[in-house]
């Protein structure tokens, strides 16, 4: 491709009006009759094709041009397909059309813009300030539905959200003292603030003394960010918002330090960790601070009646066989494995906790991105004390290393609430172990499109019982989540409500359950532990 055009030439739109196209998608395809305008233009910087399939231009076909190609099919006739997912193993192309001239020279000239808008691809490649050769194609919308990131910003861009982790003043607030007591690290720097929200912590850098901050920020938040960072001006003025993706924009100079608080829940949900990382490699000068620099995933196993037969009730719905004249209990097992798929959120009493926990290091000045698509734990815990294991806790917390003072974060159970709370796999089958009986297994996380992941939990114990000769039985349980789907338990009432003198671990037990297995029928109700004489610990 020619890459000598120079960008000047290429207008911002183009319009054609084509005789008609046929859309390839729908069988048999779906003629729709001109004259149509059909438009060359840019969106978020990337150049497009648009069809509009109506006068009033409420319906379009839009064809990315980064993928887009363009064959002819005879002199009047041609076929725009553009690329729909792209894997290692296989190209598909999702969109199709045949475009339908009036006149051989209308064909010509729009095959000749469609080459030129295809250029301009190829000039803002090779005009990327670092000179690399990277490819323009965001690497955001590559591994991210669009429907997720859709609603993800629209999530962010209220300013409700936004308040809501503000008023975390556990986070905000050890923000804010990592910054002003870091403020050597900040003091005549050059910031970059990833994913600014509110602006927040590019003003608490100004405040620390930042010589600039780029605020750059994806959703609408940036145009409040850019109203709250004006109602400030002292501040301000060394402030620019950047609307926009950190993979996307470019900066006018390199960071001194990245701020940024990309943590989802168990760390990673919300896959802006790779944002982050991103952020890292386009603009922080070498051996540049991070703050925050490395974040931990803490885990350790848990025994908690209440919460196991709190979640297995929920499915007893299923269990009528006369609802309204109609038998439930087919879709009973799909109930009961659906909501033991789901990550119990909540902040619980660390007592139920029944060994040390394991921890896991993220260190994001040198973790690569693509670590972050497949986090594989291994397992390994020496059990206090004989009980059921219902299941893993996870919690995480990150290090501010400032150059004078080491600051954490966390959300540690028993520690001060964050609005991240705890995070609770549930085992559908509970597995016992005695005291000081090892317990492995593995934590396996797969990223998935949706800005989450998918977990797959395995926990395993020498089972002790009746029957079972001494250490001889390896009893395994696991599980299947999507950290997309958690199930927020703070409303209940807290189930961590024991008599003072008793340890939560010698609560009720729920060993005569019945356990339903994908096809079974049964109708015992579980019953849920009594809350008399609870002691409300939190
Ligand atoms: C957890 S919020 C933190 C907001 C603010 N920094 C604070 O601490 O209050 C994360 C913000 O990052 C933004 N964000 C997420 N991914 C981004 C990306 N790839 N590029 C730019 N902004 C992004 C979100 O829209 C959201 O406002």
């Amino acid at each position: 491709m020619d890459a000598t055009l120079p960008a000047e030439n290429l207008k911002p739109h183009q319009n054609f009006t084509v005789a008609s196209i046929s859309l390839l998608a729908s069988n048999p395809p779906k003629l729709v009759s001109g004259p149509l305008s059909a438009i060359f233009g840019s969106r978020s910087g990337f150049p497009e094709l648009q069809f509009f399939l109506e006068p009033d231009g409420q319906h379009s076909l839009n064809f990315d041009l980064r993928t887009a190609q363009l064959f002819r099919l005879g002199e009047f006739q041609s076929l725009c397909v553009s690329e729909g997912s792209e894997s290692i193993k296989e190209r598909t192309y999702s969109k199709g059309v045949t475009i339908q001239f009036k006149e051989e020279e209308e064909s010509s000239s729009f095959h000749g813009a469609f080459e030129q808008w295809r250029k301009k691809v190829v000039i803002q490649e090779s005009t990327l300030p670092n000179g690399t050769a990277s490819s323009f194609k965001s690497k955001f919308d590559d591994k991210i539905e669009a429907s997720s990131a859709k609603m993800y910003f629209h999530y962010y861009g209220q300013l409700l959200h936004q308040q809501n982790m503000l008023q975390d003043y556990v986070r905000t607030g050890s923000y804010y003292a990592a910054v002003i007591e870091n403020q050597a690290d900040f003091d005549g720097r050059v910031v970059v603030d990833v994913g600014a929200g509110s602006g927040i912590l590019s003003l608490f850098a100004a405040q620390a003394g930042a010589k600039h901050v780029y605020a750059v920020e994806a959703s609408e938040m940036a145009d409040y960010a850019q109203k709250l960072i004006a109602g400030n001006p002292f501040l301000g003025q060394r402030i620019t918002v950047i609307k926009g993706k950190v993979e996307d924009v470019e900066l006018p100079e390199k960071a001194d330090i990245l701020i940024s608080e990309p943590m989802g829940t168990l760390l990673v949900n919300e896959r802006m960790l790779e944002s982050y990382v991103i952020a890292r490699d386009r603009f922080l000068v070498p051996n540049g601070k991070m703050f925050p620099t490395v974040g931990r995933i803490h885990m350790a196993p848990f025994s908690d009646e209440y919460l196991y037969v709190e979640i297995a009730n929920k499915s007893l719905f299923w269990q009528q066989q006369n609802y309204y004249g109609v038998d439930l209990t087919a879709l009973h097992g799909t109930a009961f494995q659906g909501y033991f798929s789901q990550p119990v959120v909540d902040a619980f009493d660390p007592r139920l906790l029944v060994a040390p926990a394991v921890s896991h290091v993220i260190n994001f000045t040198t973790v690569k991105e693509e670590d972050l698509y497949e986090i594989d734990i291994p397992l390994k815990f020496t059990a206090s004390v004989g009980t059921r294991i219902h299941g893993l806790a996870c919690w995480f917390d990150v290090l501010f290393n400032g150059s004078t003072v080491q600051r954490w974060l966390t959300t540690a159970p028993g520690a001060p609430t964050t609005h991240w709370y705890q995070l609770r796999c549930v085992l559908s089958q509970p597995i016992y172990v005695m005291p000081g009986q090892e317990i492995t297994g593995h934590l396996h996380m797969i990223a998935h499109s949706a800005q989450s992941y998918t977990i797959n939990l395995t926990m395993s114990a020498k089972m002790w019982g009746p029957g079972a000769e001494q250490g001889g039985i390896l009893q395994t349980s696991s599980c299947k989540l999507d950290l997309k789907e958690p199930y927020y338990r703070m409303s209940q009432p807290q189930a961590y409500s024991v008599a003072q003198d008793q340890q939560p671990n010698q609560l009720l037990q729920s060993q005569d359950l019945q356990l339903p297995s994908l096809d079974e029928d049964g109708s015992d109700f579980i019953q849920q532990p009594s809350n008399d004489n609870d002691v409300h610990i939190l």
